[in-house]
């Protein structure tokens, strides 16, 4: 399978969501990855069908999706930021309602409406209204939606929202398992999310794609640049100045932080291994805060 886009842009009115996206995606897992703007939902609505492109092409199999039509979408499943759920629906009503949406053959629905419920740990919930359900039941209903038709490009818009860790641990176990014989794009600002399981990464910022690269070549790029770093809290303002700063942790009265620099940034730096979230450090630390680095240390 792939899925190709060649020169994709996106305009709201004046605002230019995503420029000029070209990439190719062929089976196994994609990270999205991009802070909050970067154009990731844009992107995943576009390919799911439910936004046009304002240019470029996309096609399946070398085969435009606006001419496959039908074809294309009934190969899709699309767990979006909000699935609308109906409150006093139950899970197993909801399932079904969108077993019918996606024409799902009638002898097969219930079957795979338990197999789904299984998949993601609700079997007990089937006949539980969802207005009683947690967010994170919310989240692994809309991912088993998402699965109904079983799909063979899967778009996931934040998927592990909401999800308590051993829900995250669980959610990147299962999207291992399917990504054999399937596209599966996950888009994310959280890079614990996708370190272990993607098999590519791209990155999105400002509508742009800086990069498409598997996980080990992006970091390759940061090798020799990032340090362990002990200083005196007073000299935390000055680090942040010359330095891309990541983690923090303040000890009585002096400071360890993770940093980013092409050279030794003080004489008793010591170099540490690149992680996948110094890569976003190096691509987004103008433009994240602090809570986005905490929020990579949930699981
Ligand atoms: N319907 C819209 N009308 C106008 N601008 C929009 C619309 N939808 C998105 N945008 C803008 O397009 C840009 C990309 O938004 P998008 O939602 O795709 O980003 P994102 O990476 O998914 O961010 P988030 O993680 O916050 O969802 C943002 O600047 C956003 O404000």
């Amino acid at each position: 399978m792939k899925l190709e886009l060649n020169k994709v842009t996106k305009k709201y009115k004046e605002k230019v969501a995503l420029h000029d996206i070209s990439c190719t995606f062929t089976n196994g897992v994609y990270g999205l990855l991009g802070p909050n703007g970067a154009g990731k939902t844009t992107l995943l609505r576009i390919l799911a069908d439910v936004l046009k492109p304002t240019n470029g092409t996309i096609t399946f199999n070398e085969q435009n999706i606006y001419k496959l039509d039908y074809k294309y979408r009934d190969l899709l499943g699309y767990l979006p930021q909000d699935c609308g759920f109906y409150p006093n629906f139950t899970a197993h009503r909801y399932l079904q309602y969108i077993a019918a949406l996606k024409g799902l053959p009638k002898q097969q629905v219930e079957q795979k409406i338990d197999e789904m419920l299984a998949v993601v740990h609700l079997t007990p919930y089937k006949k539980v209204k969802i207005r009683k359900f947690s967010g994170g039941m919310k989240q692994r209903l809309g991912i088993a939606q998402s699965l109904l038709n079983d799909p063979k490009l899967l778009l996931l818009d934040e998927p592990t929202a909401g999800l308590d860790p051993k829900e995250r641990i669980r959610f990147r176990n299962l999207i291992s398992e399917l990504a054999q014989e399937r596209i599966i794009l996950l888009s994310t600002h959280i890079t614990t999310d996708i370190e272990a399981i993607a098999s590519e990464i791209i990155i999105l910022k400002d509508g742009q794609l800086l990069e498409q690269n598997k996980p080990d070549k992006l970091l390759e790029k940061l090798q020799q640049q990032v340090w362990h770093v002990s200083l005196p809290a007073t000299q935390l303002n000055e680090l942040y100045k010359r330095h891309i700063v990541g983690h923090i942790h303040q000890k009585g009265n002096d400071i360890e932080a993770r940093v980013i620099a092409t050279k030794q940034p003080s004489d008793d730096a010591i170099l540490q291994t690149p992680r996948l979230e110094d890569i976003y450090l190096y691509y987004f630390g103008d433009v994240m805060d602090k809570q986005e680095v905490n929020n990579d240390d949930q699981t």
